[in-house]
């Protein structure tokens, strides 16, 4: 996909494609809509950038809430986006053993009561045995710091599911 096709898109069309580049977080597709037309994908890439760090700080956990603990209640319902679906795929946090699953959740759930947010990393850019040692080490961060690298690492997710959108979307016949 070129930048002139999505450039050219209707914003429906692009909510459509690009809904879910910040995880369940349409919003933040629907307003860059707004910066249209975009000379490159780093530009794009920035104007959600931007867009995230003009929120307050609640707004910041806001976007941390929306997305589903690895290896939580979503994986085991199937109610994950396909997205997410595919990161924790390729981390290992689909074929846990039951006791890594039960470290991994009692951690989420110490790391959830202490910050008030999931604990967030681009799992992609990890592994299940990664994951567990950075939940550990990051539970013993302010939340201030937490705040932050969570923030940075949805950065990182957005940053592969729009690289995966330029090389693989199909687009519809009609554009
Ligand atoms: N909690 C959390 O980190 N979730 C995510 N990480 C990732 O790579 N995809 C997600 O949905």
């Amino acid at each position: 996909m070129d930048l002139n096709t999505i450039n050219s898109m209707s914003y429906e069309e692009f909510l459509d494609i690009f809904g879910n580049i910040i995880e369940r977080c349409p919003i933040i597709t629907a307003a860059i809509w707004s910066q249209f037309p975009f000379a490159s994908v780093t530009e794009l890439e920035n104007s959600v950038y931007d867009f995230i760090e003009s929120l307050p700080l609640t707004g910041k956990e806001g976007i941390l809430r929306c997305h589903p603990d690895l290896a939580g209640r979503d994986l085991m319902r199937g109610t994950l986006t396909d997205e997410s679906q595919t990161e924790q795929a390729q981390a290992g946090l689909t074929a846990l053993t039951p006791k890594e699953r039960e470290t991994l959740n009692l951690l989420n759930s110490q790391y959830k009561a202490k910050f008030g947010f999931p604990f967030v990393i681009c799992a992609k850019m990890s592994d299940k045995n990664k994951i567990m040692r950075e939940l550990a080490s990051r539970l013993q961060n302010e939340q201030s710091q937490e705040l932050q690298i969570g923030i940075a690492e949805v950065k990182k997710i957005c940053h592969l599911r729009v690289n995966d959108l330029f090389l693989n979307v199909k687009l519809p016949t009609k554009l």
